[in-house]
């Protein structure tokens, strides 16, 4: 049987990640598994792009803060991988296990999109991941699908609802995999107490809005 290699690109929004990117990039570059690596700099203030400049990685640098959501389709818009992953650039303990639980059943065509869902890691991320799974940032899918998410109406923190309607009106077979002992930085512990409920109000915002939109 032939064996067909398929290309992976990796696509990783960042605003204001300074403290954490690193530690994602690290084991992105490493795991070995990307020939293509998106940080998509989403119009940071601090020296996000500085540090992702260091690694092997395509960098978009936006000129202002666009959202999540158009960095997102920004990176989709630069993809030439047959599969295209989706990671934040807060994660804690990610490895490349992780990657790869995501990538998995894309590669031996079980399903078109995976969501990953963090468990044990922090009880109140995986709280959070098991009240409201389909907001996961997470993801792994086949490119043909890039297009149509890249012409999708969804800005700021909508994308990951959007691409919840557009999974149940396409029905795009999906499979929740979990991700062991990973967590991300809270808005609150990035931005302190005031400023991190305002940003996690305002994402509420999105996510409704486009939800009865
Ligand atoms: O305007 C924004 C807000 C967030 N992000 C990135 O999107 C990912 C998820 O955002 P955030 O960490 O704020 O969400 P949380 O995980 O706290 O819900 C992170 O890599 C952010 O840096 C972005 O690119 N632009
Ligand atoms: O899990 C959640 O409820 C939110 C909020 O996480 P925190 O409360 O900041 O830990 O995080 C997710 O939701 C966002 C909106 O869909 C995504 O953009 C993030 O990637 C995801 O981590």
């Amino acid at each position: 049987m032939r064996c067909v290699i398929l290309r992976i690109s990796a696509i990783i929004p960042a605003f204001n990640e300074e403290g954490r990117i690193e530690g994602v990039l690290d084991t992105i570059v490493t795991a070995n598994i990307f020939s293509q690596i998106i940080v998509v700099d989403d119009g940071s203030t601090d020296n996000t792009s500085q540090i992702a400049g260091r690694y092997p990685i395509e960098l978009i640098a936006l000129p202002y803060n666009k959202g999540k959501a158009e960095a997102v389709k920004q990176g989709l818009s630069a993809c030439n991988g047959e599969i295209i992953v989706l990671l934040d650039a807060d994660l804690i303990g990610l490895t490349k296990e992780h990657i790869l639980h995501l990538v998995k059943p894309i590669q031996n065509k079980e399903t078109e999109m995976t969501i990953g869902i963090f468990k044990g890691g922090r009880l109140l991320t995986d709280m959070a991941q098991k009240i409201a799974p389909n907001l996961s940032g997470q993801r792994a899918f086949n490119s043909y699908l890039a297009e149509e998410i890249i012409m999708m109406d969804t800005s700021g923190y909508s994308i990951e609802v959007a691409l919840k309607k557009l999974i149940r009106k396409r029905g795009i077979k999906t499979k929740w995999v979990i991700l062991q002992n990973i967590s991300h930085v809270t808005k609150e512990e990035k931005l302190g107490f005031l400023k991190g409920t305002q940003w996690r109000f305002k994402m509420y915002r999105d996510i409704i809005k486009y939800w009865f939109n």
